[in-house]
C-alpha cells in the first residue's frame, strides 16, 4: 500500500500499560481497548503456539467490533528451559512475585512475545513471534525481597520490570529486540507497520 494511501486507524487491544507505553514510542496515534478473552491454554498446547493464539484472539476479538481498523494484539508466555510445559504468568501480589522469583533463580528462561495486527477490511492478518532468553542470577531471599519492594511487578509476567531494576537480576540475555522482553516487540511491530502503509519513523 502507498503510504499516501488510506489508512485504517490503530486499535491497541490491551489491558498493559506497558504495552501502551512501548506502542507510544512509534508515535503513531492509536486507541486503547481491553479484549476479554479466555487465556487458558489448551491441552499440550506449547508456549510459542499460545503465545501467538492469545495474540490473534485478542486482536481478533476487538477488530470483530472494529473492522476498519488496524488492530494490534500481543500475549507473552514465560516459561524455564528445563520445564517447558508450565508457563509463568503475571504475580499480581507481592508473595507471588516473590515465589516466582525463588523458582526463575539460576534458571534459563524464554520470553515468547507474539503480535499479531490484523485488519478485516484490508483482509490484513500477520502474527509474528520474538523469543528471547534471560539467564538469571542466582538470587538470595533478601535480594528477592529488596527487588520485589522496589518494582513491584505484580502485572509483569515473570515478576521482572527489565528496564527497571529488573536488570540486576540477570546473568545474561539474548534477543534480537529487548522491547519484546518488556511485552511488545517494537522492531518487527515498526517493521509490519510500515508495510501496511504507515510511516515508522
Ligand atoms: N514493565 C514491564 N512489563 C513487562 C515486562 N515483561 C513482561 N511485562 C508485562 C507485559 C504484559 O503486560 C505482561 C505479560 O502478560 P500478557 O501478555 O498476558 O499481557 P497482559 O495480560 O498484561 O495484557 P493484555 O493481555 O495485552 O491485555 O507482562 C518487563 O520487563 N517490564
Amino acid at each position: 500500500m502507498r503510504s499516501d494511501q488510506f489508512r485504517p486507524p490503530i486499535i491497541l487491544a490491551s489491558t498493559s500499560s506497558i504495552r501502551r507505553q512501548l506502542l507510544s514510542r512509534l508515535n503513531v496515534p492509536f486507541d486503547v481497548i481491553s479484549p476479554e478473552i479466555d487465556e487458558s491454554p489448551f491441552e499440550r498446547e506449547n508456549a510459542q503456539t499460545l503465545s501467538c493464539r492469545l495474540a490473534e484472539q485478542k486482536a481478533a476479538t476487538i477488530s470483530a467490533q472494529f473492522p476498519h481498523a488496524l488492530v494490534i494484539g500481543s500475549d507473552q508466555v514465560v516459561w524455564i528451559e528445563s520445564e517447558p510445559h508450565i508457563f509463568i504468568g503475571k504475580p499480581l501480589t507481592a508473595a507471588r512475585a516473590y515465589e516466582q522469583l525463588r523458582i526463575l533463580s539460576g534458571k534459563l528462561v524464554h520470553f515468547e512475545t507474539a503480535v499479531n495486527v490484523q485488519c478485516q477490511q484490508l483482509n490484513i492478518n500477520r502474527t509474528e513471534l520474538i523469543r528471547f532468553l534471560v539467564h538469571f542470577r542466582n538470587l538470595s531471599a533478601v535480594e528477592i525481597q529488596r527487588y520485589v519492594a522496589f518494582d513491584q511487578p505484580f502485572n509483569s509476567a515473570g515478576s521482572i520490570k527489565a528496564e527497571s531494576l529488573g536488570i540486576s537480576l540477570f546473568e545474561a540475555m539474548h534477543g534480537e529486540d529487548f522491547t519484546a522482553l518488556m511485552g511488545l516487540p517494537l522492531i518487527k511491530l515498526s517493521q509490519m507497520l510500515r508495510e501496511v502503509g504507515w510511516q515508522v519513523p
